[in-house]
């Protein structure tokens, strides 16, 4: 018998207790073994005890959807600097943009995008600097003005569509027929007025943000909005696959084994998901090149197919033209759909605002409209209370609210004021950056459009993490607002929204992005 033989019997002839101790032992050491080591010096930092012992605490709070809350629950308790993993401490200073994110401090995006990869590394999840740089001036052409232009067709036949279905569920509505439930709900028929329709506002931005992208990125809309429905599943898949990224992100070695944690389904949903999602890009990148579509169109998928490859010349590698078009289209989708349904809940809970906004837009847009109308973004683009709307609406129901990992370089850096041995992965936490009484001022927590309409705009704008900062912000932030921008001329111009149910609150949760779950209103005309 050989020595291996040997071993392996022993060990299969121990009884149960060992085996159980055994596992014990292992698990202790992976647990403790960082905080004893006192990893990158970071002992100094207050935070949960589990926290500092291991990364499953972060973990466990993903999988709660409360980031955000939790650790701007710590930041209040504890100051500017919170360890919240053995080797991450998260910085709410208001100098933590400039020095966690800024352009030249050379951080790198942390492993927690690994679990983000589909098909494979992109433009958003690559750790790798040159490789990052090579993708974006891929990319950057898409979004220069030039072809911005070239986009605003398919944004205003989305919004059209929208309105008149928005229309004709007015015009022919059921009384108390919550269109989402597909039935006719007593509550809701008991408060509903007439010229009124019952929907749920979160399910129609998303149709009407998908659509867009859609038509953007693959050159076909979903067609979610015209059908009512979305048949594909696609943006709950969106969902499932958002907030099981940002939980796997905190432990990224368990991505592969996910689909057999049989014991909470939650990881074996978002494993489908994205998998399922990975499929569905690559099969629309092959259906759009197997039809010879519009010569003319200019859209994402066109500026990817006639990118060269910088290093080899010739077209991009396959997959990573199907691997970038996924992405803007994940990008760019639920964020969008988001911050509008963020948009619609604050306008009915501050209907003094809502009044300012339609003042507005009532006199900009006079009456009589002309039938199905959408605002132009040349009409729109300069309106200021819309402007003010709208970044008001991403500070205080900021879609991405996490604090985005990155890693110290090579030497380490100071960090608002304090020293940070290369390899330690901070975050500025944007909930908590964007309600620090330190740059808001006294009234950081309310709700004031108003902000952003004066001269203090330009200084605010630096502590604005809406769309991130530095190398790696969002690519596609002028496509957004050109979108939120004519959505929201558009839709409060000719509509009105209330709460179905003014009392219940809003659920909101959060997996990657901060997300309003439903909401149930009435909506009618306005003229
Ligand atoms: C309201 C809408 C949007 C919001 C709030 C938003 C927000 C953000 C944020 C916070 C980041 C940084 C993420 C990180 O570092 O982990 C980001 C990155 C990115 N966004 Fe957006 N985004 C929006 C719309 C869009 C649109 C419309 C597109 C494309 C059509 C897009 C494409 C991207 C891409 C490609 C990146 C990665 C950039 C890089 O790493 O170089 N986004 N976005």
């Amino acid at each position: 018998m050989s020595v291996l033989d040997s071993v392996a019997n022993g060990l299969l002839s121990l009884p149960m207790w060992a085996w159980g101790t055994g596992a014990l032992l292992v698990a202790a050491i992976y647990w403790i073994f960082p905080f004893f080591r006192n990893e990158n010096g970071l002992k100094r930092f207050p935070g949960p005890l589990t926290a500092k012992v291991s990364d499953l605490w972060m973990l466990i709070q993903a999988r709660k959807h409360r980031i955000s809350l939790t650790i701007d629950e710590q930041h209040q308790a504890h100051g500017d600097f919170v360890r919240i993993a053995p080797n991450h401490v998260s910085v709410a200073h208001p100098h933590s943009i400039r020095d966690v994110l800024g352009h030249g401090n050379g951080f790198l995006k942390s492993e927690f995008y690994y679990a983000f990869d589909n098909i494979e590394d992109n433009i958003f999840t690559t750790r790798d600097r040159l490789k990052h740089s090579r993708k974006r001036k891929i990319v950057s052409h898409m979004f220069s003005p030039k072809s911005m232009l070239g986009f605003e067709p398919y944004i205003t036949k989305a919004l059209a569509i929208y309105g008149s279905q928005m229309e004709a569920m007015i015009e022919t509505g059921k009384a108390g027929r919550y269109v989402e439930l597909g039935r006719v709900d007593e509550r809701i028929k008991e408060r509903q007025r007439k010229g009124e329709a019952a929907l749920d506002a979160a399910k129609w931005s998303g149709f009407l943000a998908f659509d867009i992208i859609g038509d953007l990125a693959f050159g076909d809309p979903f067609g979610f909005t015209a059908a009512g429905f979305d048949n594909v599943g696609f943006i709950t898949k969106l969902r499932d696959r958002g907030e099981w990224c940002a939980t796997v992100g905190q432990m990224p070695w368990i991505k592969t084994w996910t689909p057999y944690f049989f014991f909470d389904p939650f990881f074996s949903t978002g494993s489908k998901a994205a998998s399922a999602l990975g499929r569905m890009g690559m099969a629309a990148v092959d259906k759009r090149r197997a039809i010879a579509g519009d010569p003319d169109r200019k859209d994402i998928l066109f500026y990817l197919l006639s990118a060269s490859d910088p290093e080899k010349g010739g077209m991009l590698p396959d997959n990573e033209i199907k691997a970038e078009a996924l992405t803007q289209l994940i990008a760019g989708s639920d964020t969008t759909g988001n911050t509008i349904t963020h948009v619609i809940d604050m306008m009915i809970l501050y209907p003094q605002k809502l009044r300012k906004l339609q003042a507005e837009l009532d006199s900009a847009f006079p009456s009589p409209l002309p039938e199905n109308w959408v605002s132009s973004f040349a009409e729109c683009k300069d309106l200021p209370y819309v402007s003010g709307v709208i970044h008001e609406t991403l500070r205080l129901r900021t879609t991405v609210s996490v604090g985005l990992p990155r890693v110290v370089s090579k030497g380490g850096a100071k960090v608002c004021g304090e020293f940070f041995e290369a390899g330690t992965v901070l975050s500025t936490p944007t909930y908590t950056t964007h309600r620090d009484a330190r740059v808001w001022g006294q009234n950081a927590l309310e709700y004031e459009p108003e902000r952003w309409t004066g001269n203090d705009r330009n200084e605010l704008e630096k502590h604005f993490l809406g769309f991130s900062y530095g190398p790696r912000a969002c690519i596609g932030r002028n496509v957004a607002f050109m979108e939120l921008k004519k959505t929201v001329a558009t839709l409060f111009r000719r509509f009105e929204y209330r709460r179905i149910f003014p009392d219940d609150g809003s659920e909101i949760r959060e997996g990657f992005h901060f997300k309003v779950q439903e909401l149930p209103v009435f909506i009618h005309r306005r003229t």
